[in-house]
């Protein structure tokens, strides 16, 4: 279980997140779901580390995030991070060096499922391409927390459902997911939990299965309710 308590982060004047709170549950796939500039990069740089939080806490199965703890989260934030001259296959070698928990066989398996293969030179890849071998290494490694900045952002229909697709086969119920987007109908079918945010403040909403059943209106449409009140 991974536990967010009160987090808060301002930027100059700026509070791009105010006590933010979060329960995520193992084996669970949560969105976070909101508009540009609403806070969700912020929370997630402070999850792998990136950001220091003003104030609040983040704990692991009842530990503090520390050094040794943020080795278990595996993000991706960007998918410009290998040299342009590597192949995938080095930059699967690289990505391993650094993670113990990175699974170079499930790795490739993926890499199949997206019809790329280890020899491509990265500079060569398309963006769609691109980001779908840097999801790809961000699933593959057995972290307790993997978090998604914006998956299927800039990327084409047909590369946003491969990528749907990539998610949902290669997350492991040993896992939590936490993953962000604007593009609040294109995720829904790939969520388990879902949280709202808006200018920095988090609001849990549910289970989508609940949602679904009780409310019988998409994601897209209960967050233009939430927020019309
Ligand atoms: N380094 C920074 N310095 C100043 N303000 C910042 C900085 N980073 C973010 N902000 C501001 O904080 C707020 C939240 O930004 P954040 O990037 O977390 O939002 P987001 O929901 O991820 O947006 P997007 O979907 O556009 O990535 C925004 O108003 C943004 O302008």
């Amino acid at each position: 279980m991974i536990d967010i308590q009160g987090v808060s982060k301002s930027y100059q004047r700026k509070t791009a997140l105010n006590n933010a709170t979060m329960k995520l549950e193992q084996g669970k796939i949560v969105g976070l779901l909101g508009p540009n500039g609403s806070g969700k990069t912020t929370l997630l740089r402070i999850l792998v580390s990136e950001l220091r939080a003003d104030s609040g806490s983040v704990s692991i199965d009842g530990e503090k995030l520390s050094p040794a703890l943020k080795a278990h989260i595996s993000g991706l934030t960007t998918s410009d991070f290998m040299p342009a001259g590597m192949t995938i296959q080095e930059a699967a070698d690289t990505y391993e060096s650094f993670f113990n928990d990175f699974d170079m066989e499930r790795f490739h398996q993926l890499l199949k499922e997206v019809d790329l293969s280890p020899d491509m030179k990265i500079g060569s890849l398309s963006k769609g391409m691109k980001s779908k071998y840097a999801l790809a290494l961000a699933i593959s490694r057995k972290a307790k927390l993997i978090v998604l900045d914006e998956p299927l952002d800039g990327v084409d229909p047909v590369a946003r459902e491969e990528i749907l697709r990539l998610i949902s086969s290669g997350f492991s119920q040993d896992s939590t997911l936490l993953v962000t987007s604007h593009l609040i109908n294109e995720l829904e079918r790939l969520l388990d939990e879902v949280y709202f945010i808006r200018d920095g403040e988090i609001r849990y909403i549910g289970d989508v299965e609940t949602i679904r059943a009780e409310k019988k209106m998409s994601l897209d449409e209960l967050y233009r309710e939430v927020y019309r009140r």
